[in-house]
């Protein structure tokens, strides 16, 4: 097997040492990064998560001292925004002109922790337009999640079994659909994370072809396994796989999720232009929080170490993309989409020498803590922002100039 030198991939979705749903995520930035570059990630971008109310800019520096000292690879982050208000909007103008902050991360999914709903989503959408900032969401119909948990919960079905069955794959879907019409209502730019389902990933494709600036990305999981693994009888095994939304049980959807990102017929028809590990991971015995209710069980899956290993055994040496277009998917796209590129996803004089030598078959390297660096992300990228200008332009809404009515008008009937 020849040894072929790539840039290094860039994981555009982790959540390292995160506090969530009672507990910590168990990788933090020293182990976490060390792993991502022993599978040839040479940088990532974490999510900065605040609570409903907290301070975006608080939370902002929060994540900073976590990550600064320990990063063992450059970094950058993305904003969670969970709650609306004009300090919210305040705080998103500040991260994005002083803070190198250029995509936030909405929730239709966890509702009364990080949820908004559609007309506060439409709201955030709006601004992060006039932010030239990237809107990503997390596409799940958070009402009917909740509703669909407490059915599990009256049949009984405690297990992690319910978290698949409350979280069915037309939820995700619906979602997709609800949030790509009000982002183009918007006129923003929309980025769906972690796209599980055959399904989404269609809706994600439909509007690509409508010419609407729409990502959606699969992660590194959802190529690599299906979600069978929710009825294994070791609670142990099936609760390792809990994570939103759910790995899907159609065995044929970790094929076509691989096959929307390796084909690359044109830009319109390539559903995933990148792929990232969303690795948010709890040991066994954290996820064993959830052992009597399923509800409990901490969120959220491995993938930053293994990433661009599964891409390379699932894409290249299956045949279905060529290295070039692994070398796009795992970094160059996304240093594009996040206005980092050429400095990032590209090998060349001026660009920073971040260079893996890929041998798919040989063991993992050394690491030192603390030297990894924050970058900044700008706004109003290109590759992004581009076609966004032609639409606004095409499709600026004009009031129609015509004479006053001066024709009669019935009484308002004041009883009614
Ligand atoms: C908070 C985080 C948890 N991980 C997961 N996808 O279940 C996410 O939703 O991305
Ligand atoms: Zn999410
Ligand atoms: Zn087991
Ligand atoms: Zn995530």
């Amino acid at each position: 097997m020849l040894v072929v030198v790539v840039v290094g991939g860039i994981d555009t979705h982790t959540h390292l040492q995160m506090p969530f749903m009672g507990t910590v995520s168990i990788d933090d930035f020293y182990h976490g990064t060390k792993a991502a570059i022993a599978g040839g990630t040479t940088m990532i971008m974490d999510f900065v998560i605040e609570q409903k109310g907290e301070s975006l800019l608080e939370a902002y520096e929060k994540w900073r001292t976590w990550a600064d000292e320990k990063v063992c690879c450059d970094y950058s982050l993305h904003m969670g925004v969970t709650w609306w208000s004009q300090k919210v909007a305040d705080e998103m103008q500040t991260l994005v002109q002083e803070k190198g902050v250029n995509s936030f991360k909405m929730f239709m999914a966890y509702k009364d922790s990080f949820m908004l709903n559609d007309g506060e989503l439409y709201q955030v959408f709006k601004h992060c337009a006039a932010l030239k900032s990237l809107a990503q969401v997390h596409a799940e119909n958070g009402d009917v999640i909740a509703q669909k948990s407490m059915e599990m919960v009256n049949q009984g079905i405690m297990g992690p079994e319910g978290h698949l069955l409350s979280h069915p794959e037309e939820v995700e879907a619906e979602a997709t659909n609800r949030a790509v019409c009000l982002a183009n209502q918007a006129t923003c730019p929309l980025y769906v994370v972690h796209v599980m389902s055959k399904s989404s990933a269609d809706v994600v494709s439909k509007a690509r072809r409508e010419g609407k600036v729409v990502f959606g990305e699969p992660i590194a999981a959802g190529l690599g396994v299906d979600g069978h693994h929710y009825y294994n009888k070791c609670w142990r095994h099936a609760a390792g796989h809990v994570l939103s939304p759910p790995l899907r049980p159609d065995p044929t959807t970790p094929g076509y999720l691989m096959d929307l990102l390796a084909k690359y017929v044109s830009y319109v028809e390539s559903v995933s232009l990148f792929i990232h590990s969303d690795n948010c991971t709890f040991n066994a015995d954290q996820k064993a929080l959830g052992k009597d209710d399923f509800r409990m069980i901490p969120n959220g899956v491995n993938g930053i170490e293994d990433r661009m290993s599964v891409i390379w055994e699932k894409g290249v040496t299956s045949g279905k993309m060529d290295p070039c277009r692994f070398v796009a998917v795992t970094s160059t796209t996304a240093a594009k989409i996040f206005n980092i590129y050429p400095q990032k996803g590209r090998i060349a004089v001026g660009s920073d020498a971040d260079i893996v030598l890929w041998d798919p078959n040989q063991t993992r390297l050394h690491v030192v803590q603390g030297v990894g660096r924050f970058i900044p992300t700008p706004a109003n990228s290109e590759y992004v922002y581009g076609k966004i200008r032609a639409r606004v332009q095409a499709n600026q809404p004009k009031a129609v100039e015509r004479d006053p009515y001066t024709g009669p008008v019935v009484k308002v009937n004041q009883k009614m």
